[in-house]
């Protein structure tokens, strides 16, 4: 059979399933019929390994396995729908480990989705875990663009989690076992997985590179210290060991350089004396502008185990920190966003964190939640002062303590011989941000609950308390009230945190999207090269979508139109396909229809409630400025 003819039957089948335009698949599909010999139709038993040998490759993927543990758990836990199951494989795309429902096991066995089992593109054709190794990016696999038709009741998102030297070490996976899936409802999956492959790398990356110095890096002096910086690990000679993707991506233009001298244009003393040094994850140096050979300017901070300190320095003092422009423009009191909510949440925020109060936020995944938190950090507590950042759902379950309040020196296997302060400690003078602290475990909230009280942390296995003052914002995404009810969370922690309460709109409620988009645009383009706008036929795509994956979504259809967009305009052809299908499935009808039933439904309440606002939010198992907010949006007023 020619190539030709492939090409055409790819091609054709590809149109019938409604997904021309992925390339990723077709050229899954090509390498399936070509390199691999595999046809459409052909039926094969999974190949599962014995399970002896599946605990060899969990024992040879080093701490992968240990450290993913809970993560997987977690995540199963976020997705918060049913049908779904988290798989976590090695690199050659062999399951390690596994969570679902019991009652959906048998048929996640039977399609041979389960530990031992061997995903790779070569064996099984095109499908999440395997394309996923070979395309390096998240990719969701959706029923029949799996190349063998025998897999074509899955549909699978999967991540890939990269080693410091850059390769795909192991993939996180999100597979459904059901008909009524389309594939638009993966984009929210896909953030998720994508955040959490993220963490699972950093986790990796602070193991694997405990004795080298770690370079923090990002286009923003804010975000330096943060989740979202990029990483770095150098060794005493200067050379560069290894690297996050985030940094890989960020430093795509010193690609070549293996060594601080070719990327920075110094070498390690001059790096250290223009950045200084932390301990730890220590946010007491500020982050300084860092020009990058090849073009470009970012923000960075050095930190080094206190042990390591005299292999890579000797003993100079660190120069004192100078404030950065931009650091210094956000203590200017004020945010760029236009919405007249989000401006109004940031002056009360402000105002509360100002006087001692905590907060307690919430709102939909990805609206901005920690953005917030930094904002009115910077103009209450300010921006050079420590902001420290946790995800309680992202750190193993077995970690959460030692990481937050510290720990004496061998206080546990696998402690560092020094010890460790923990970050409360390190948010002293500062604030203390706790993200989805519905995840925290119950022996953590009672610990959480003493530093609360008694303004001291006591580190596992020291009896020695340290005094703390810290300002607290947590976040969450879950009901704590019902968590609360569930026995999931102390009812005692709760009212101590919920000093006041900070609910941030969905953007799909926001009213400044194009100043927004304007705004990410020109953060993206500062990575990239020029300016870069949407076509007025793209924004107007854009705010019809509804954005389940709010900010952290847009962010992503927006960097990934930017790698397209030539002469700096995107297009719709720029966007993401499945962008495309989400506004599709949803063309104003649709999303006029479900908008008109729920504004329908909204005015019955209140009628109900005989618009009385606090009944009605009540009885909605809303808050008052979310129904306001709402009857905002459809624009509901009560007639005289
Ligand atoms: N007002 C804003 N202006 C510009 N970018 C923003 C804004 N709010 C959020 N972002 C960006 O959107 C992404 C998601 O924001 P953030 O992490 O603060 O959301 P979140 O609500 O804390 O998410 P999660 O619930 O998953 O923890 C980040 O990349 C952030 O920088």
């Amino acid at each position: 059979m020619s190539g030709n003819h492939y090409g055409g039957r790819i091609e054709a089948a590809l149109q019938l399933s409604g997904v021309a335009q992925n390339r990723a698949v077709l050229e899954s599909w090509q390498r399936c019929e070509q390199r691999f010999g595999l046809a459409h139709d052909t039926l094969r038993r999974p190949e599962v390994m014995p399970e002896s040998q599946t605990r060899q490759r969990r024992d040879r993927s080093g701490r992968l396995y240990h450290h993913a543990h809970d993560l997987v758990r977690t995540l199963y836990r976020k997705i918060d729908a049913s049908g779904y199951a988290v798989f976590l494989t090695d690199n050659d795309g062999v399951i390690l480990d596994s969570v679902a429902a019991h009652t959906l096991l048998p048929s996640f066995r039977t399609n041979g989705l389960l530990p031992g089992a061997v995903w790779s593109e070569e064996r099984e054709g095109t499908n999440g875990i395997g394309t996923c190794i070979v395309e390096g990016r998240p990719i969701t696999i959706h029923k029949d663009e799996h190349f063998l038709v025998q897999h074509a009741v899955l549909t699978c998102t999967a991540a890939p989690v990269f080693d410091p030297e850059g390769q795909v070490c192991s993939v996180l996976d999100v597979s459904a076992v059901r008909d009524d899936i389309k594939r638009t409802d993966c984009l929210r999956v896909r953030s998720l997985i994508a955040d959490y492959a993220d963490a699972l790398e950093r986790i990796l990356f602070f193991d694997e590179c405990a004795s080298d110095l770690i370079l923090h890096l990002h286009p923003d002096a804010q975000h330096v210290g943060s989740t979202r910086d990029a990483l770095i690990s150098i060794g005493p000679d200067g050379n560069i060991r290894g690297a996050t993707s985030t940094a890989r991506r960020l430093l795509a233009a010193a690609d070549n350089a293996r060594d601080v001298q070719s990327m920075f244009g110094f070498d390690l003393d001059g790096l250290i004396a223009t950045l200084g040094v932390g301990e730890g994850a220590s946010t007491s140096v500020s982050a300084k502008a860092l020009p990058v050979n090849g073009g470009g300017l970012l923000f960075g901070r050095v930190t080094l185990p206190e042990k390591q300190r005299r292999k890579f320095i000797s003993m100079r003092p660190a120069p004192v920190s100078r404030p950065s422009a931009r650091s210094a423009a956000n203590e200017t009191g004020d945010i760029p966003d236009q919405d007249p909510v989000i401006r109004r949440l940031y002056k009360v925020g402000s105002k509360l964190l100002t006087n001692r109060i905590n907060v307690l936020m919430s709102g939909e995944t990805g609206s901005g939640k920690e953005h917030m938190a930094r904002a009115i950090h910077a103009a209450a507590v300010g921006a050079r002062k420590p902001f420290v950042a946790i995800n309680c759902a992202a750190l193993p379950e077995s970690l959460i303590e030692s990481e937050l309040f510290g720990h004496a020196g061998g206080a546990f296997t696998g402690a560092a011989r020094d010890g460790f302060g923990g970050r409360i400690k390190q948010a002293d003078g500062g604030t203390l941000f706790l993200d989805e602290i519905g995840d925290m475990p119950l022996s953590a909230q009672g610990r959480l609950l003493r530093v609360l009280e008694q303004r001291t942390v006591e580190p596992l296995g020291s009896t020695k308390s340290v005094p703390v003052n810290f300002r607290l914002i947590c976040a969450s995404n879950v009901d704590l009230t019902r968590a609360v009810a569930d026995g999931k969370f102390r009812e005692d922690l709760l009212y101590r945190i919920k000093g006041a309460r900070l609910s941030l709109p969905a953007l799909r409620e926001r009213s400044d999207l194009p100043d927004l988009i304007a705004r990410l645009l020109r953060g993206i383009s500062r990575d990239m090269a020029g300016d870069v706008r949407c076509s007025d036929d793209v924004l107007e795509l854009l705010s019809r979508h509804d954005w389940p994956g709010n900010i952290r979504e847009l962010v992503n259809v927006l960097q990934y139109a930017c790698v397209f967009a030539e002469g700096g305009l995107i297009l719709r052809s720029h966007l993401p396909d499945d962008f495309h299908e989400a506004i599709t499935c949803d063309p104003n009808h649709a999303g006029s229809i479900l908008k008109r039933a729920e504004a329908d439904a909204l005015r019955q309440v209140l009628d109900d409630h005989r618009w009385h606002i606090s009944k009605t939010a009540k009885a909605l198992g809303i808050s008052r400025n979310t129904l306001y907010r709402k009857m905002d949006r459809f624009d509901i007023r009560r007639e005289a």
